[in-house]
């Protein structure tokens, strides 16, 4: 029998955006529901950023005894226990996944229903076929899932999304990775560092988030170092041949190539979960891959109490951001009909390869469209003499900033960096706080350190500008090798 239920807010998913909108919501009503169809806990620590940085932080290490003897240091034979790498990723990321299911416990099993959500119209949801929610507003925070061709479900068990990665017990010997995305790119890397043998195929040549074609030129040529990467790969057969896979392509001479792997891992991108919902039982304004447009300010939809946060949404799939656009949808589902526009941040994402990557503010790409070629100035500097990143051998890496002419102001950064994760930090808070490249200079650095890096690029930055000297010589007064 279909029960029957009043709230003023519904949200659907309970992941970081969900539960960020069921707190922000919650602080303006007391019926507000929380709608699950999967497992509690969050893709964040289940399957996304908490597992994928335990398996990096385990490769790290790795590759740290690997780099020893570049320091006059021979820790013996490196041995990688595959089942002790699983098992204290499991462990600790079970551990993070228990504090997500603590806090959802804290909420009352009255806001909480398990069951996938539909629209029947703009104030209905059914619930599998158990219950009927008339709601106010609703917020969808439903994430997104990977897609990749359907014809590779022909491989059966053979075929893995990041998923299934943190669920094996042991390492495999050998993988074919399929996109070199985010996510490629930081699994492929770390089983690569933790001895799995690795190939990593992409389509259409681009590597990593980036639109910068110097630092993806960059951080293409020192990931091809370690293993097998072609961006626009030339597969001619794919396979299953018992329980393994093979995979002939064409190599970089220009000649048919045969490879046999233990599984194919599909890192080919992800897709907002909008596509179950019955959307078009509403008149919603969707964009091209039907995913409901918002106001980025208030995460409202054109159907005016309907909002949509996080993955769902379409504009940046990081966690920040859902957790971000989850408390503005929230608050705004309960505050409705008056909505307000909430905080949003510089853009800012990190990728934790080695070198990392990283990109805050505007992309080179935006840069191309909003100022036209050669309309804005870059800046840059290499870290292949960068006095700090020498010192720990991992000077690898290249930064390029961008600023406005006229203003000076610091317009974004594309980079593939050691520590590129503070780079990025201090370089979203001088976005943030609209600081011009002559301000950024007048602060402190410290000597002999990586961000000594980040102030040639921006003295670089600053001549482009037009607003400084050039760079003469090596500036000896800021310490050795900055
Ligand atoms: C391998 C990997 C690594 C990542 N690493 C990072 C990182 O290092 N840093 C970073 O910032 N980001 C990272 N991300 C991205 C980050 O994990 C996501 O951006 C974030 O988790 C999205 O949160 P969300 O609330 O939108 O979605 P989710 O946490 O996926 O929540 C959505 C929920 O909605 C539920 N749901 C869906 N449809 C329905 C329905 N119809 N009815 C009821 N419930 C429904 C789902 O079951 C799910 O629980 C990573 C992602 C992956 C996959
Ligand atoms: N460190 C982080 O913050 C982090 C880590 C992981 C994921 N994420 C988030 O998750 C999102 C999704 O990551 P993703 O890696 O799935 O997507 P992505 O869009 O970053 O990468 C997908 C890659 O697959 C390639 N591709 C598509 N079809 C292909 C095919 N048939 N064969 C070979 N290659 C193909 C694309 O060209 C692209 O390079 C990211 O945009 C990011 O926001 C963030």
């Amino acid at each position: 029998m279909l029960k029957h239920i009043s709230a003023e807010v519904a949200i659907i998913g309970s992941g970081t955006a969900g539960l960020a909108a069921w707190r922000a919501a919650r602080a303006h009503h007391k019926h507000v529901i929380m709608i699950e169809n999967g497992p509690y806990g969050t893709t964040c620590a289940r399957v996304g950023c908490m597992p994928s940085k335990l398996l990096i932080a385990a490769a790290d290490s790795a590759h740290q005894v690997r780099q020893a003897p570049g320091f006059g240091i021979y820790p013996g034979e490196l041995v990688i226990d595959g089942h002790a790498v699983m098992s204290r990723l499991k462990a600790e990321r079970d551990r993070f996944v228990g504090f997500v299911l603590d806090s959802v416990a804290s909420i009352a099993d009255e806001h909480k229903i398990v069951g996938h959500a539909r629209f029947q119209d703009e104030h209905t949801l059914l619930v599998d076929d158990h219950t009927r929610i008339e709601a106010k507003t609703v917020v969808i925070a439903t994430g997104s899932r990977p897609v990749y061709p359907d014809d590779w479900r022909r491989l059966g068990d053979r075929l893995l999304i990041n998923d299934d990665v943190f669920e094996w017990d042991r390492l495999p010997s050998s993988v074919a990775v399929f996109g070199p995305g985010v996510i490629g790119l930081e699994l492929g890397q770390a089983l690569h560092r933790l001895g799995v043998r690795v190939w990593m195929f992409g389509m259409g040549g681009k590597t990593g988030p980036f639109t910068d074609p110097r630092v993806m030129a960059c951080a293409e040529h020192h990931l091809q170092q370690e293993f097998f990467l072609d961006a626009d790969a030339e597969v001619q057969r794919m396979e299953r041949n018992g329980e393994q896979v093979d995979i002939d392509f064409c190599n970089a001479e220009g000649v048919t190539e045969g490879i046999t792997v233990d599984y194919v891992i599909a890192a080919t991108g992800r897709q907002p979960n909008v596509d179950r919902l019955d959307l078009e039982s509403l008149n919603i304004k969707r964009d091209d891959r039907g995913v409901p447009v918002v106001d980025p300010c208030t995460m409202q939809t054109s159907v005016a109490h309907i909002f949509v946060a996080g993955d769902a949404s379409n504009l940046l799939p990081l966690l920040h951001e859902a957790s971000d656009q989850g408390r503005i949808a929230g608050d705004n589902a309960g505050r409705y009909p008056e909505v307000r526009a909430g905080l949003r941040h510089s853009t800012l994402s990190v990728v934790f390869t080695a070198p990392q990557i990283a990109m805050v503010g505007n992309s080179f790409a935006e840069l191309e469209r909003r100022y036209g070629d050669g309309g804005f100035a870059i800046g840059q500097a290499s870290f292949e003499d960068q006095g700090r990143s020498r010192v720990m051998r991992r000077n690898q890496g290249l930064l390029r900033l961008y600023g406005e002419p006229g203003s000076g102001l610091f317009l974004g950064a594309e980079m593939t960096a050691p520590d590129a994760e503070h780079l990025a930090h201090l370089l979203a808070w001088a976005h943030q706080s609209r600081m011009t490249v002559a301000q950024m200079l007048t602060m402190p650095f410290y000597h002999p350190v990586v961000e000594e890096g980040l102030r040639t690029a921006l003295r670089d930055l600053h001549t482009s500008l037009r607003q400084g000297a050039a760079m003469g010589d090596p500036c000896m007064e800021c310490g050795v090798g900055s």
